[in-house]
């Protein structure tokens, strides 16, 4: 049973059809992988899942119930948690920092938190605690995608949607981040993956959404997705969808 689910999501802007009538389900304990070329829908998708944007058509369904009209923090609230493409950190703020302001936001709606408490064990668990003290500006692009991760870990997700998280990461890194999501998957978290690390992708997600012109044109396994015409021919001068 998906957790989230989104049925026939359809966004225009003007006269360009972002999302096209777009069905897809995320499982809990699950990484699944939403790929597509540049301006394929993923991006506005998401924007639509977490409440930025309202679609032309469709619904946006969390645990059974519609959420589609909800704003982004009742959502938030209800365990959706997201991180964005282009990295929104507190730059002059420390790596603990940028991650406390979650759970001190938590803790202001009436959420009861030892907040200083819980910080810790988010910088421990995401591998961040040897730089909290650091400025995020001073630290590479790779980890700052880490802060996202955590700052959005505080929140203490169902679900949680992550936009191009590997991007600027070394090889090292995205070694690093597999295993934290692999690990989080594994505690129940559903993850729906954006990335165009395909190899990263193939390599966690149980399935995989193929997304072109705002349409899904393809749904399954890894090796499915990789031997799909469809998708192969999608990727034609832009990518190589093997792993
Ligand atoms: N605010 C906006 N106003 C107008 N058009 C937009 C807006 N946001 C996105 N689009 C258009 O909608 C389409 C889908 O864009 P979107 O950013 O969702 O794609 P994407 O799959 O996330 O791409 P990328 O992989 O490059 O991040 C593109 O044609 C894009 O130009």
């Amino acid at each position: 049973m998906p957790l989230l689910e989104t049925r026939g999501i359809t966004v225009r802007f003007g006269g360009n059809l972002a999302v096209d009538e777009v069905s897809v389900g995320i499982e809990p304990g699950r990484i699944t992988g939403l790929i597509g070329p540049n301006g394929a829908g993923k991006t506005t998708l998401f924007n639509t899942v977490t409440g930025l944007l309202r679609p032309d058509a469709g619904q946006v369904l969390l645990d059974g119930a519609d959420i589609t009209r909800l704003p982004p923090a009742r959502r938030a609230r209800l365990g959706l948690a997201r991180t964005f493409q282009r990295l929104e950190l507190f730059l002059s703020l420390s790596v603990r920092d940028n991650v406390r302001v979650a759970g001190d936001i938590r803790r202001a709606g009436g959420h009861r938190a030892d907040v200083g408490k819980e910080t810790d064990r988010v910088l421990e668990l995401t591998g961040l605690s040897d730089i909290a003290d650091l400025d995020v500006s001073g630290i590479p692009t790779g980890r700052a995608r880490v802060v996202e991760v955590a700052r959005a870990l505080m929140t203490s997700p169902r679900v949680l949607l992550l936009d191009e998280p590997a991007s600027g990461q070394t090889e090292a890194e995205t070694d690093a981040f597999a295993r934290l999501l692999t690990g989080l998957a594994a505690d129940g978290l559903a993850i729906c993956l954006v990335e165009h690390d395909l190899p990263l992708v193939m390599r966690l997600c149980s399935t995989i959404h193929v997304l072109d012109y705002g349409a899904v044109i393809a749904s399954g396994t890894p090796r499915e997705i990789q031997e799909s015409p469809q998708v192969i021919a999608a990727y034609i001068g832009t990518e190589e969808v093997s792993a």
